[in-house]
């Protein structure tokens, strides 16, 4: 994906200003930046949330202005959101199904969700289901309520849902956002382990800097709307500007 000159604005309030950022296929690309520095706009421009007011993004090698989020889960961009978006009365295995439905067929929802299951396809659909549980080693947790779940555990269904589109590129936004050292930890190695076994090229914007720096082959840093640096986690580690706008040396060191 190639994000090129980009610019989102809100009224007077400029989200992102000629943001470009090249996203390679198969790689962990985070992007970080205090609050309010545009990385979520980002996101939903890359997903086709809101729409840019000038700039383009190719994707698959296809560019274009506009797309309808519907458009982006349907062809290989899916998305976990910083607060979790589950459907919380449903339990886990529909909530996977949701996401399978969302990129291979709005039909396939009402027969998944109330028929008993005689077709094939909806039997092939719940084998698939249980494959992305079993690897995110949720499949005791089946038929739990979502709302019954620990935060943690909410995330990574969340992170199953959005498997179940079978993404090629995955954004992450704040994966790990109120988790515990330990829930923390458990998610990184099942990111790693997304991009490892699927080859998923995975995007991520996450506050905790020690989690990037391990996690990332990539960062990209902004700053008031503006991209500032971009490069492996040790060449951004280093930069003046980086150490300057956001990070202070002492978070750095931390990181190191
Ligand atoms: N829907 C919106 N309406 C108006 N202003 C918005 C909207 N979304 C974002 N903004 C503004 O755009 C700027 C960038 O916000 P954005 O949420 O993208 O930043 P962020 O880096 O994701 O922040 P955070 O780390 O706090 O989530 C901010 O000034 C924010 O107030």
């Amino acid at each position: 994906m190639q994000v090129s000159g980009v610019a989102v604005a809100f009224g007077g309030v400029k989200a992102l200003t000629d943001v470009s950022l090249a996203i390679h296929e198969g790689e962990i690309l985070s992007i970080i930046g205090p609050n309010g520095a545009g990385k979520t706009s980002l996101l939903n421009v890359i997903n086709g949330v809101y729409h840019p007011r000038s700039g383009t993004i190719t994707f698959a090698g296809k560019e274009r202005a506009r797309m309808r989020p519907a458009f982006a889960a349907r062809s290989g961009i899916g998305r976990t959101f910083q607060h979790v978006s589950l459907f919380k009365g449903m339990n886990v295995i529909d909530n996977v199904l949701v996401g399978r439905a969302a990129r291979f067929g709005g039909s396939l929802l009402g027969k998944l969700l109330r028929l008993p299951s005689t077709s094939a396809e909806e039997r092939r659909e719940r084998e698939a289901a249980e494959r992305i549980l079993a690897f995110l080693e949720l499949e005791h947790l089946r038929k739990a309520p979502v709302a019954s779940l620990p935060y943690g555990i909410q995330k990574r269904v969340e992170l199953a849902r959005a498997l179940a589109t079978e993404p090629r590129l995955l954004l992450l936004d704040e994966p790990m956002a109120g988790m515990t050292h330990e829930e923390k930890r458990d998610m990184c190695g099942f990111i790693r382990r997304v991009n490892e076994s699927f080859g998923t090229t995975i995007l991520i914007i996450e506050h905790d800097i020690g989690v990037v720096m391990g996690l990332s082959d990539r960062v990209a840093v902004l700053n008031y709307g503006r991209k500032i640096a971009d490069g492996t986690p040790d060449v951004v580690r280093a930069d003046p500007q980086v150490i300057a706008a956001y990070l202070g040396s002492a978070a750095l060191g931390e990181a190191a």
